[in-house]
């Protein structure tokens, strides 16, 4: 059986809305995977999708994304999904850029839009479906 994908998940304010409107579009596949988010994403997440595995952490600007970024580089996270407001200053800059550093480090899977955030979601269906199909080969 193909094993659960290690998802975090983040919004800044303005894309909010867009990462909640993506998880109920997928919900079913969320519901197999373990996420983990920073603080206020994962509780809009939560509130629109509530049978989710989906720990929150720390909101953003204080230490969230950085407890994304250790996870990273403890090898618990297989792909970052992180929908960024590209037009709004943030005083937690760095924190993005050094989160985004370690993605790209470990070299894990990151989207920071919703067109790369569908790609991902599907190479991973993909890969289920082709185990699930090798697994019936091999099982009749
Ligand atoms: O600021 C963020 C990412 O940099 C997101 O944090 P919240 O989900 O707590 O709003």
């Amino acid at each position: 059986m193909a094993s659960r994908l290690r998802l975090a998940l983040i919004a800044h304010d303005e894309k909010k809305d867009d990462l909640v409107a993506f998880a109920r579009g997928h919900v079913g596949f969320l519901e197999i995977c373990d996420i983990v988010a920073t603080g206020t994403t994962g509780a809009r997440v939560l509130d629109a999708c509530p049978g989710l595995r989906l720990k929150c952490l720390k909101s953003g600007p204080l230490g969230g994304d950085q407890q994304i970024g250790a996870l990273i580089a403890e090898g618990k996270v297989d792909a970052l999904i992180f929908f960024v407001d590209p037009l709004t200053p943030m005083p937690h800059d760095v924190d993005v850029k050094a989160l985004m550093r370690l993605a790209i480090v470990y070299d894990i899977p990151m989207a920071l839009n919703r067109a790369t955030a569908e790609i991902i979601l599907r190479d991973h269906e993909n890969g289920a479906s082709r185990a699930s199909a090798r697994e019936d080969d091999v099982h009749g």
